[in-house]
């Protein structure tokens, strides 16, 4: 467990739970007002967050709102408390990263982060009670008067709370532990009082493999997608890790961010972040000298140096949409197969949305497959269409070579489409 945000240094130590209370130097008054302030004027880019759609920011905010009300004007209204959020999607995609933030809009007073080794690790074995004390610190802020205290507790849920490891008896104990915890946080969620001063936030790239019963309403009852970023998501990603460039006169004129993301298509959060710090890392190294004065010179940082990285993480780095995201896209797509479907049901829908993309597009395509085992995924192979060969040759040899490797690796597939149309 890791305590990352703390709201002030004048701690008292509750002994009972292990965890630091921290007492605010602000008023529950000014806290509300705050809180309340935020909410309502809800945009997570000001706290670091970009590419959330205004559907899913629009869900947070309707989530929190309670929140920002006295306790005795909630009951008036006889509004309730969300116990629980569940941010889920594709890794590296910012489920962390907007946790932290809510943490930040509501002025949280603390922030805790769970995983699932930390539960395994530290309270295994214990009857969970520590567990429980975790999750019900806010009485404590009750009992000394800190009505507008609010605790953020985030639980990594991904080798947790799944249910499918139950019928693998080689994980068998591993899976005892998984159990107990999970029923240590469900009974955690439910033993919450309406006027409990703390939210807590599931996070997983795997909602398919989380126990239903955590996902209802009452404990984790809010859902929201993290999805990979479309274009207007990738600029804002792009603007706030170049902010700090921008501001202290770092980049040249010649860096075009719109440029970025016509060839950032189908990267997560973090691989857009990872551009930037590599062009940043790229274009020191060129510059030892700078590098050694620490003395940068203004607009040191080009496109040249963004491209490079760019090429360096490769067009197919992360291949994360999942099969339904294709439409409207121009340059391309990454599509999941469904790991409970038939091999020839996934490649069928795959080939379906390929066909619906090359009319658009036109005829040649490169295609990067991963074949997903149980220990990841497996290379895969990079297939660059014939632009003599009309396309229905093409596919018909690209599937040939998916069947042939499939055939090896197991059923699920990660697939990365880019159409050339110029070629
Ligand atoms: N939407 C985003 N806006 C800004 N930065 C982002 C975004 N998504 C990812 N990043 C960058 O990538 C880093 C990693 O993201 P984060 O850990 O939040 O992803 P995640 O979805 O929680 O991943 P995982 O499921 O692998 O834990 C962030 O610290 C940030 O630098």
């Amino acid at each position: 467990m890791q305590l990352v945000a703390e709201a002030s240094d004048d701690d008292d130590d509750d002994s009972e739970t292990g965890f630091k209370l921290h007492a605010s130097s602000a008023s529950s008054e000014d806290m509300f007002f705050a809180r309340r302030a935020s909410i309502l004027d809800f945009d997570l880019r000001r706290h670091g967050v970009g590419g959330l759609g205004s559907k899913s920011q629009r869900q947070l905010q309707r989530a929190l709102l309670s929140r920002s009300f006295y306790e005795g004007s909630r009951q008036k209204l006889g509004m309730q408390h969300e116990r629980g959020l569940l941010l889920y999607g594709a890794p590296g995609c910012g489920k962390s990263l907007i946790a932290g933030a809510i943490g930040k809009l509501l002025h949280a007073t603390s922030v805790q982060y769970i995983t699932a080794a930390d539960l395994d690790s530290k309270w295994f074995g214990e009857n969970g009670q520590r567990v429980k004390a975790l999750f019900h610190p806010g009485s404590e802020s009750k009992k000394v008067g800190r009505l507008a205290d609010l605790r953020l507790v985030v639980v990594e849920l991904d080798g947790l709370a799944g249910h499918d490891r139950a019928d693998r008896p080689e994980i068998s104990r591993q899976a005892d532990e998984s159990a107990l915890n999970l029923n240590v946080l469900l009974a955690s969620l439910d033993d919450f009082e309406e006027e409990d001063q703390t939210l807590v936030v599931g996070l997983t790239s795997r909602k398919d493999k989380i126990d239903p019963a955590l996902l209802r309403p009452g404990r984790l009852g809010v859902h929201i997608e993290v999805t990979v970023p479309d274009a207007a998501g990738r600029l804002e990603i792009l603007k706030i890790h170049t902010a700090t460039l921008f501001s202290n006169n770092f980049l040249a004129p010649d860096v075009s961010l719109e440029s970025l993301v016509q060839n950032t298509h189908g990267f997560s959060g973090a691989d857009v972040a990872q551009v930037v710090s590599g062009a940043i890392a790229l274009s020191l190294l060129d510059a030892p000298d700078f590098v050694r004065s620490g003395d940068v010179p203004v607009r040191f940082i080009g496109q040249a140096s963004f491209d490079q990285a760019l090429a360096e993480l490769g067009p197919c780095q992360e291949p994360h949409n999942d099969a339904n995201k294709y439409s409207g896209l121009s340059q391309g797509f990454t599509s999941t197969s469904d790991p409970k479907a038939s091999f020839a049901i996934s490649i069928f829908k795959l080939c379906k949305a390929v066909y619906h993309m090359q009319r658009q597009s036109g005829n040649s395509f490169v295609a990067c497959f991963r074949f997903m085992t149980d220990d990841g995924l497996s290379q895969g192979f990079t297939f660059t269409s014939d632009p003599k060969a009309s396309f229905p040759i093409s596919i018909f040899k690209l599937c040939k070579a998916v069947y042939h490797l499939q055939r090896q690796s197991g059923n699920s597939f990660v697939a990365c489409f880019r159409f050339m149309t110029d070629v």
